[in-house]
């Protein structure tokens, strides 16, 4: 585009902007709008960085609000990966912000020592102090990793399990209370005439996350599955007293707050919060540090013999032999309830949509799992599995694995930082202080890796491509120094929940082949699930 279309274009729309300035005396309104036309075309005429031979939507190259307001909207990977299909695998997605959709820049963005940092985006997820997800300091992180990711080692991992195995007893007492009352007293419409219990599986799911990190983190669960209610105890920061508050809801409203306000310019932030809409998501913040301060608080008053995460937190240390003070723990354990609880309920209820919309594959996995029911009980009813006889399943994994792929709950292109001098990617260079960023949902898509059908779900092809390609190409954790330290927790909580469920349970969408609604905050969520479900016969 010729650069005299883009001052017009701009002047057009700087016009509409301040057009309500009536009344404002005119020589105020001419000077503002001349000061915000030359602050957003200036940069896109002298393009400082280079970034104007990249494709994108024209918007984008002019304002971060372009992308701001798709993060808005809810849908942001969707537009992003329509942007990756129209022009490939280079987008400017803001004017200092390139995502490059190919799995061979995952190293060179993610990897370890390549000097890339996490972008003031993450300023915007900061609540009591910084935590292991936010900090951005390399420094900082790398003291905060040594203490936490000790805590998430397979031996310390191994040791939660009994927290995870109770949930799932509880969850079952729940849903076989509902089976047999769907069986005894069958109703007159399609789902319940057949003896089925039909519900929004991705609640339950949601209950089940956060108990467990509710146990493991602080001390006891929500009791969300027993009371089938989003609930919990709330410590307001700077307040004595206890209020209980829906905390799936605070986090949802926190998530899309924060991603984004974390795509406006910093000078933006704190203007944008005195709006409705983000002051809603400021009191959730505040809500959401209620819920660590209640629960660590508590648990400190009241100390325990307990095996779990906050204990192990506690007893971390780094290298000078410090641990954390209590600031800090409320900080990093407030960290795993927002890291952990709903990037598990999400990725179960994507787990279970994909299964119970594909019957073949839904059997083939009952088929594995029966075999090891009948060497572990000969015959007798199995409640739950254990891991070690469920985590080497190889159907299983690919089950979940092509679940975790197509959903991606973490679908965005993770924002880093160039450092200093730059860096050449995939034979570009991006000057150091720009933006890039790769796609988890678009890389999850790519035919060239996944096969021309890679928009099916179908984990035989696990099987049958290059193991190596299509592990370097599956990023649902992320890559690198920060990718995600609950893997081995998260991986352990999947593999037990979703074996033991499809193992004892017939499951059914309500409505079979319809689209999964999900929105977008810094999360990719499903918005409800309906499922018919009964006991199997096993
Ligand atoms: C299926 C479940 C999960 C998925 C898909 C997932 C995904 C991710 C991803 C993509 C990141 C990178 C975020 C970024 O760079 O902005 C991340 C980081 C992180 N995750 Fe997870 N996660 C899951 C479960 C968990 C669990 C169970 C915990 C802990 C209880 C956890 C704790 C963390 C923490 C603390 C970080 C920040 C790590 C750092 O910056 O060093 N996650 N996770």
């Amino acid at each position: 585009m010729s650069d005299s279309i883009v001052v017009q274009k701009v002047s057009d729309l700087m016009n509409k902007l301040t057009d309500p300035m009536v009344g404002i005396p005119v020589v105020i309104a001419v000077a503002v709008r001349t000061a915000l036309l030359l602050s957003v075309v200036l940069p896109y005429v002298l393009d400082p960085y280079g970034f104007r031979k990249y494709p994108g939507p024209f918007p984008a190259a002019l304002s971060k609000l372009w992308i701001a307001r798709q993060a808005g909207n809810g849908n942001r990977y969707e537009v992003v990966h329509d942007q990756h299909k129209k022009h490939g695998k280079f987008v400017r997605i803001a004017p200092d912000h390139v995502s490059i959709a190919d799995h061979n820049a995952i190293t060179e963005v993610y990897g370890h020592g390549n000097g890339f940092i996490k972008t003031e985006f993450y300023d915007a997820f900061v609540s009591i102090r910084r935590g292991l997800f936010n900090t951005r300091d390399r420094a900082e992180h790398t003291r905060k990793r040594k203490i936490v990711s000790h805590v998430f080692s397979m031996k310390n991992v191994n040791s939660f399990e009994p927290h995870i195995a109770a949930a799932i007893v509880e969850l079952f007492k729940q849903w076989d209370a509902m089976c047999e009352k769907a069986a005894k007293f069958p109703g007159v419409d399609g789902n319940s005439a057949k003896g089925r219990a039909v519900f929004d599986i991705l609640n339950w799911f949601n209950f089940f996350a956060f108990d467990v990190i509710g146990d493991l983190a602080f001390g006891k669960p929500f009791g969300m599955i027993r009371s089938a209610k989003d609930i919990a105890p709330v410590k307001p920061e700077g307040s004595n007293q206890t209020v209980y508050l829906p905390a799936i809801q605070i986090l949802n409203e926190r998530g899309e707050y924060s991603a984004t306000l974390g795509l406006l310019p910093m000078w933006m932030r704190p203007l944008a919060k005195k709006l409705p809409w983000f002051s809603r998501g400021v009191k959730s913040v505040k809500n959401l540090a209620g819920i660590a301060i209640a629960a660590v608080g508590e648990r400190l008053a009241n100390p325990s013999d307990r095996d779990d995460l906050l204990a192990k937190l506690q007893a971390g240390k780094d290298e000078n032999g410090q641990p954390m003070g209590r600031e800090e723990l409320t900080a990093e354990a407030l960290t795993q309830l927002i890291a952990g609880s709903d990037t598990t309920s999400n990725s179960s209820c994507a787990i279970i949509y994909y299964l119970s919309n594909n019957p073949r594959i839904m059997k083939k996995l009952q088929d594995e799992l029966d075999k090891v029911a009948e060497e572990k009980a000969g015959g007798e009813e199995v409640l739950h599995f254990d891991y070690e006889e469920v985590k080497s399943l190889p159907y299983l994994q690919a089950c979940i694995d092509e679940a975790l792929r197509l959903h991606s709950t973490s679908a965005i292109g993770l924002p880093r930082l160039v450092p200093e001098g730059g860096a050449t990617i995939l034979g570009e260079f991006f000057p150091g202080g720009t933006t890039v960023s790769v796609p988890a949902y678009t890389v999850h898509r790519d035919t060239s890796v996944w096969g021309e059908d890679s928009e099916q779900y179908r984990p035989e092809r696990w099987f049958e491509r290059d193991p190596k390609l299509l592990q370097s190409s599956f990023i649902p954790f992320s890559y690198g120094p920060r990718s995600c330290v609950g893997r081995n927790l998260a991986t352990m909580e999947l593999a037990l929940l979703i074996s033991s469920v499809v193992h004892r349970y017939d499951i059914e969408p309500l409505e079979p082949g319809k689209k999964l609604p999900t929105a977008e905050g810094f999360l990719r969520k499903p918005l409800e699930f309906n499922v018919a479900i009964k006991r199997r016969d096993v």
